[in-house]
């Protein structure tokens, strides 16, 4: 269907009808984030591929792949994300479908497989589930998921249940243990490593613990547009960046960043800056929509076009308004001050 590449490496991006990779090893789930506990439940299926790979090494390979053909790293989810589909609601993500393979290519994952979530799909009970998805059309041949992992018509089948169900067709199933925040105490059932706990996180501008859960920092990547050219007549001239749609923002405010630049059209290094970044709707300006604006520090020279990978290192401050232009000056300035002495920390 698709083939997503970076880098040399890529993920094939299919949907259970179209384009299939078959066999597989399976981790599945929604992932949006790919956070800490979506890698250990993908951990096992990357090993099983890369188990087998191994055993072919010294066999006269071509004939044993085709006796045994090793399976596809297959990380399966749903599109739309069933909040979506449930609610009517579009709903914002941590990880929009180019993150997410991006993320998942870094992890060596090889396929991404959108089942679409539709009516037809929420209504299969666990067996059909297994039978129809897992089995026919994908031909699994081993499942990893979380221990609290539900599945099916209204939730209903658990992690136990696909264990037992797939036992039917010989697939081993791993179930991961929750992992949970250890830096956060005491740790109980609302330190679980989450999707929702993170999205948390970044509303309060907690980017401590939302690039921890990560394990990685949390980043906001576009493309640079044009915006009103007001930032370079107070000396500080901003990059707008366009996100995509559902993108999920943090808190909006002041932050401190790491940038990678990338100029899609030339063949040359990323180039890595800090610097301040302001999510918000500017009104001091009486902006009315929200904008995401980077100022690099130690910068000069033009970004339109160039592609930027925003890291979030530490939420500054709230968006004021100013009575002034001079006054959103001085404490950019501040702010540029306070970003360094972190950088510098
Ligand atoms: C680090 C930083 C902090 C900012 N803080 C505020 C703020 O507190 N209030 C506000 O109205 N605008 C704030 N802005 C947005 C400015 O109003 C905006 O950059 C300026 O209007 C220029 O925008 P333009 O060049 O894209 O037109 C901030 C921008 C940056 C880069
Ligand atoms: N902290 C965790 N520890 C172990 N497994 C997890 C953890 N979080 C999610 N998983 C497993 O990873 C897979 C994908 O998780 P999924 O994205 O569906 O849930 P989530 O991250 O808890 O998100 P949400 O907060 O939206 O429920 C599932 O098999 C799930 O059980």
């Amino acid at each position: 269907m698709l083939n997503l590449s970076q880098n040399g490496c890529s993920v094939w991006v299919a949907s259970s009808t179209e384009g299939l990779l078959t066999p597989t090893a399976v981790a599945l789930g929604k992932f949006d984030g790919v956070h800490l506990g979506h890698q250990r439940v993908i951990q096992p299926i990357l090993q099983s591929a890369g188990n087998q790979e191994k055993q072919h090494i010294g066999e006269n390979s071509a004939q044993s792949d085709r006796e045994n053909p090793r399976p596809y790293s297959t990380v399966v989810t749903f599109d739309p994300h069933p909040h979506e589909f449930f609610t009517g609601q579009p709903r914002a993500l941590l990880t929009p479908l180019d993150e997410k393979v991006e993320q998942l290519r870094s992890l060596g994952v090889e396929q991404l497989v959108l089942l679409p979530f539709d009516r037809d799909l929420s209504a299969l009970s666990p067996e059909e589930f297994v039978d129809k998805i897992l089995v026919q059309q994908l031909q699994c041949q081993e499942i990893s998921v979380g221990q609290d992992f539900c599945f099916g018509k209204r939730r209903m089948g658990t992690a136990q249940d696909l264990q037992m169900l797939a036992g039917k067709y010989h697939i081993p199933v791993t179930i991961v243990p929750i992992q949970k925040d250890g830096d956060s105490l005491p740790t109980t059932d609302d330190n679980r490593i989450s999707t929702s706990l993170i999205r948390e996180s970044l509303a309060i501008g907690d980017i401590a613990k939302a690039n921890r859960l990560l394990g990685r920092p949390y980043t906001l990547s576009g493309e640079v547009i044009a915006g009103e050219k007001l930032g370079r007549t107070i000396g500080f001239p901003t990059a707008n960046i366009q996100l995509p749609k559902d993108k999920f923002l943090p808190r909006h405010g002041v932050y401190a960043i790491a940038v990678i630049i990338h100029d899609p059209t030339l063949d040359t290094l990323p180039i890595h800056k800090l610097g301040v970044m302001n999510i918000g709707n500017r009104p001091t300006v009486n902006g009315i929509d929200t904008r995401v604006e980077a100022h690099l520090l130690d910068w000069s020279g033009d970004l339109y076009g160039k592609n930027l990978v925003v890291q979030l290192v530490k939420f500054l401050r709230p968006e004021q308004k100013f009575s002034s232009l001079e006054a959103l000056k001085n404490q950019i300035q501040l702010d540029c001050t306070a970003a360094q002495t972190i950088f510098n920390a």
